[in-house]
């Protein structure tokens, strides 16, 4: 009975499962909280990830540990493999303005969007690395020029278990090197002429190892000298290792409601949305991965509870028992800007408020409802970009609320699936390390425990009311947007 891990290092915390290699079934876990913020120092990643695989026994005793993250992270090394400054995370907005002269300098709005989906797969915003480059290069000098490597922040934690063996040994996988904006999904070759655009000058960066090729193998002096031969598997971006956890498959859309809020599906084909919606990744099995992601998900709920003075569950109640459409009261959750539509200084609103709905309640149903309705938008993309949904697996920590699990349907038009509560990341995360233990041409066939279905006549309403509000916001006070 051979055991694998998985790490999810994600926004909010580190996860580690360990999990049975043939089977699947779960044999223990742990997790850390990673630092809030959108400027994180990597190493406390890593503080993180060791606690976490302290808290699920160690990892002494697998054959495989893969690691999935948080994509588009710019971790930036020296050449001595040092941090040359805390990572810029995705949800990180102030390269916004990078992203436009990107395109801008593509041949003008219009040309440079085709450009960048035709070349990357996806036209660039704020998340992507490479606007992150742009920005340090601008506003960093000093920085930008002891930078000597550029990786994410699988590649990175990859790297660490192995023993940071020097800056050559970095090693990503496709789903994460899609989300760079200098990997092209559609040739599966770095666009390093786009990295220096973006940059001034060329980077190292890891090399693109595929779905099931080793990274190397556990260095056993960087766990207190527990580990023996243990692979490394190559990882992949927390999306990617998502879809493998719940092995979607055709008809599937997955929705995973985390701090990012995303929508994707796995596909044969690669995607070049030039407006922009869908992000054009790979997958982690070889195949595609289109993706919608928005930046207001789960903590949409956490500001609802945080407003209301209650807690999670409560907010589940009090929206759970207020109409659908909660009587005209409409949120439109642009708590931290907007990646999807790109609105990066956008701030939330609320429209409707009538002596009747203004009630705990209906603020708690509008909240929930106004996070729904950002992501049935991104479904739409999806749809218009060829995905097909018969059903939508619900994943990532807000599906935990019983009134998302209720909504959804409501507000997607599909019926909504609920895997059992679990770590679908980290759990992506242990297949891949599954088949790189194991070998073989297609991962092993784990299988999901008992899933929910939810099902509830679509409630068109909703949706067209959000729709008058959703263009109705205001830019954060006191932020200069032109030159
Ligand atoms: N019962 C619940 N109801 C609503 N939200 C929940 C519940 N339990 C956890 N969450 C939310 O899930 C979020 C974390 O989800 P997770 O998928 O782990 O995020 P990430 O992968 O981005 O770190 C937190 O914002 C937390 O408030
Ligand atoms: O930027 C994206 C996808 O393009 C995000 O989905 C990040 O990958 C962060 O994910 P979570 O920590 O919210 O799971």
């Amino acid at each position: 009975m051979p055991l694998v891990a998985g790490v999810d290092s994600s926004t909010q915390s580190c996860k580690v499962v360990v999990r049975d290699a043939e089977t699947g079934a779960l044999v223990r876990q742990g997790r850390a909280p990673h630092p809030d913020g959108t400027e994180v120092d990597p190493r406390a990643w890593w503080d993180a990830l060791l606690t976490a695989v302290d808290a699920a026994g160690g990892l002494a005793d697998v054959a495989a540990v893969s690691v999935a993250g948080q994509q588009h992270g710019m971790v930036c090394l020296d050449a001595a493999g040092q941090v040359v400054r805390p990572a810029l995370l995705w949800n990180d907005t102030r390269s916004a303005e990078a992203a436009r002269e990107l395109i801008e300098e593509a041949g003008g709005d219009a040309t440079g969007r085709r450009f960048w989906a035709g070349a990357t797969g996806s036209v660039p915003v704020a998340s992507f690395t490479a606007t992150k480059l742009r920005w340090l290069a601008r506003h960093e000098p000093a920085n930008a020029d002891r930078v000597a490597a550029v990786c994410l922040p699988h590649d990175w934690l990859t790297w660490r278990l192995a023993g940071a063996p020097g800056l050559d040994a970095l090693r990503t996988d496709r789903g994460d090197a899609s989300g760079t904006g200098y990997w092209s999904p559609r040739t599966g070759e770095y666009r390093l002429d786009l990295l220096d655009r973006a940059f001034g000058r060329r980077l190292q960066v890891p090399a693109v190892l595929g779905p099931a090729e080793p990274a190397g193998v556990l260095d056993p002096a960087v766990l207190g000298g527990r580990a023996g031969d243990v692979l490394l598997g190559p990882g992949t971006g927390d999306n990617a290792a998502a879809a493998l956890g719940v092995g979607a498959g055709p008809g599937d859309v997955v929705v995973s409601i985390g701090t990012s809020g995303t929508v994707f599906a796995v596909a044969d084909a690669p995607a070049a949305d030039a407006a922009g919606a869908v992000a054009g990744f790979a997958d982690a099995t070889g195949r595609y991965l289109p993706l919608v992601c928005t930046l207001n998900a789960a903590r949409v709920l956490d500001a609802a509870a945080a407003l209301l003075r209650v807690g999670l569950d409560e907010v589940a109640e009090l929206a759970l028992a207020v109409p659908p459409g909660a009587d005209g009261l409409v949120m439109v959750p642009y708590l931290e800007g907007e990646r999807t539509p790109n609105r990066p200084l956008a701030t939330g609103s609320v429209h409707g408020l009538t002596l009747s709905n203004a009630t705990a309640g209906h603020l708690a149903r509008a909240a929930v409802e106004g996070m729904l309705c950002a992501l049935a938008d991104g479904l739409d993309a999806l749809i218009a970009q060829g995905a097909t949904a018969d059903r939508v697996i619900l994943v990532g920590g807000g599906a935990r609320s019983a009134a998302v699990r209720r909504i959804a349907p409501q507000v997607f038009g599909c019926p909504v699936v609920v895997p059992p509560p679990g770590e679908y990341v980290a759990d992506g995360a242990a297949r891949q390390a599954a088949w790189v233990a194991l070998g073989g041409a297609t991962p092993p066939p784990w299988t999901l425990g008992a899933t929910e279905r939810y099902a509830a006549e679509a409630v068109p309403a909703i949706r067209e009311r959000y729709a008058q509000a959703r263009d109705r916001i205001v830019d954060r006070p006191g932020v200069v947007t032109g030159p």
